[in-house]
């Protein structure tokens, strides 16, 4: 299903299997480990980069999210595998729910192509929002067509990373979502990208030293 030009939602996993990655996130959530690790991203108070969390090291292994985003990148963008060169991916869990995180601010990803799956959504609102094109500054929220998408349990979206999106607030109950950013090798023929690659570079140092996890938010999924 093409949600607008640039995004594509499918069916992916199957119900039991996004509740046994629900629960081994759970059980993640209460180990001493989890809660001295850092938050995955910028934007999120609740959080785990999918590699410090033991149990999914079988479920949902490093290598499987790499052909799996491959394959999708390949099938449903134009230029695929031959535009897409993986070189590394960044993939962690984030939750939303009443009292704790119930949104997301408008914000472009810092990959090229970014894999989001909905494990759980037992709430009201928690939207996805795209907004039309892919844009290097700021976005127009008022010039740009938005394109507004209700995120299913077992559902992928596969959006571009420059492309400008949102949560909408959730209103009751509690939003799961696995999202993986896909990191391209830069093309030796194209400076500007070379450059990418040092912002790469960059990037993923600083994604092991993001923020620590706030205190006083509860912690459970
Ligand atoms: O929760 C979502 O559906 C979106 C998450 C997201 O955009 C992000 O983590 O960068
Ligand atoms: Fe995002």
């Amino acid at each position: 299903m093409r949600i607008c030009d640039g995004a594509f939602a499918l069916p992916l996993f199957s119900p039991s299997f996004c509740r046994r990655v629900c629960e081994a996130l759970e059980r993640h959530e209460t180990t001493e480990a989890a809660a001295a690790s850092t938050l995955p991203n910028g934007l999120t108070n609740y959080g785990y980069t999918l590699s410090q969390v033991d149990e999914l090291q079988q479920l949902l292994p490093s290598s499987l999210l790499h052909s799996l985003t491959e394959d999708l990148i390949g099938c449903l963008f134009d230029g695929g595998k031959e535009g897409y060169d993986p070189i590394d991916h960044h993939s962690y869990a984030i939750r939303y729910r009443v009292g704790e995180d119930t949104n997301l601010k408008m914000h472009q990803d810092d990959s090229d192509y970014t894999l989001n799956v909905c494990l759980r959504n037992t709430g009201r609102g928690g939207h996805l929002v795209f907004l039309e094109g892919r844009h290097d500054d700021t976005p127009r929220v008022d010039h740009q067509a938005s394109h507004s998408y209700v995120h299913r349990e077992g559902w992928e979206v596969l959006h571009r990373g420059d492309f400008w999106h949102s949560v909408r607030t959730l209103n009751a109950g509690e939003r799961v979502n696995i999202v993986v950013w896909c990191l391209s090798r830069p093309s030796p023929s194209d400076p500007a990208d070379w450059r990418r690659a040092g912002f790469y570079a960059d990037l993923l140092a600083d994604l092991h030293r993001v923020r620590q996890r706030p205190r006083g938010v509860t912690q459970n999924v």
